[in-house]
């Protein structure tokens, strides 16, 4: 491996049982639009069932099963990544659907392991949370979900159809009381956009550097959500963008950008799912525009404080 080969991304599914995981997972194998994906599964039980029905969309499918991921069989789940990763041609993205019993953080470390080190990032923690159901559950299925909800970088509140607003708005609510920087969407079926499971890529937006200063601009991203275009010629201080990035307000949910920092100047790729975010340096040449593309939900995306964070970590 050399260094300029990227981690390959790794996202996870969690998820009480029933939320609606499986869906999301066959929504993005039946329509893949040309990316390869690594597809890990964890059924709890004997037979893996999610599995079968994923795998009639994405054949060679790894299943874990008789087991948990997050505590028995975690050196499994090493190993099914290491499998994954080690095919000809290799997955391009990691999709790992936790069973429903699943803890979030433990599966976060496992993806940590030694063995897995500068070979997978871990890009995102989505967790579904079924809405028709959630307000039904008894005290150690709610903590478990709660956890799962809290343990999660973005929580999706599916099955919307079968709610109403105030119903959503509750289950929100309840989750913010335990974990008030939660980022929440609403969705159907596990409709989540594609970018923001997984970022829209700065190089693929389409806007040019404007010479020697910042410029932004608003385009469309469906009624529920807008994405924003951000550039920068002067170097960032990296410090005071982690501070930023801390106190990025609830409603951004994604961000993506490769960016200048520093004083040395050195390229810095970030990426950012809900509460996480990771700045990184490539070793490579820095850009000589910094770009960073985010996506938010509209009403709750303050473009103008979101330029003012970045603006204020500029270095000149
Ligand atoms: N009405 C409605 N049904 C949904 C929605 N999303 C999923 N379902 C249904 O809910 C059931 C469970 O969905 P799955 O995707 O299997 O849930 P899961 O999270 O993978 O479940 P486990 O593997 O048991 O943890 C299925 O019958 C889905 O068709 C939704 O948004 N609305």
């Amino acid at each position: 491996m050399t260094r300029h080969d990227a981690p390959i991304p790794a996202t996870l599914l969690t998820g009480f049982l029933g939320a609606g995981k499986t869906t999301l997972l066959k929504r993005l194998l039946d329509d893949p639009q040309g990316v390869r994906y690594g597809v890990l599964i964890n059924d709890f039980g004997a037979v893996n069932i999610d599995s079968e029905l994923v795998a009639e969309s994405a054949p060679g499918t790894v299943s874990l099963q008789n087991g948990c991921v997050c505590c028995t069989i975690r050196s499994d789940l090493v190993e099914s990544i290491e499998a994954l990763l080690a095919r000809d041609p290799a997955p391009e993205r990691l999709l790992i659907e936790a069973s429903g019993v699943s803890r979030p953080l433990p599966l976060a470390e496992a993806l940590e392991a030694p063995e897995l080190a500068g070979r997978v990032r871990l890009d995102g923690i989505f967790c579904l949370v079924d809405a028709a159901s959630f307000g039904d559950l008894d005290y150690a299925a709610s903590e478990l979900a709660l956890d799962q909800a809290t343990g999660s970088d973005i929580v999706v509140v599916n099955k919307a159809d079968l709610t109403t607003p105030a119903g959503l708005d509750a289950i929100e609510a309840t989750l913010r009381a335990a974990a008030p920087r939660l980022r929440f969407l609403r969705t159907c079926h596990g409709g989540v956009p594609r970018d923001l499971l997984f970022g829209a890529h700065p190089a693929e937006s389409g806007h040019h550097a404007h010479a020697g200063g910042h410029d932004h601009h608003h385009h469309d991203h469906g009624e529920e959500f807008e994405a924003w275009h951000w550039e920068s010629r002067a170097p960032l201080d990296e410090r005071k963008l982690r501070a930023a990035l801390r106190a990025l307000p609830p409603g951004i949910l994604r961000i993506k950008g490769i960016l200048r920092v520093s004083q040395e100047e050195r390229r810095a790729v970030l990426h950012l799912v809900g509460k996480r975010f990771e700045l990184t340096e490539d070793g490579r040449a820095p850009p000589e525009t910094g770009v960073l593309v985010a996506i938010g939900r509209r009403g709750a995306f303050d473009a103008p404080a979101l330029a003012g964070l970045l603006e204020g970590c500029a270095l000149r």
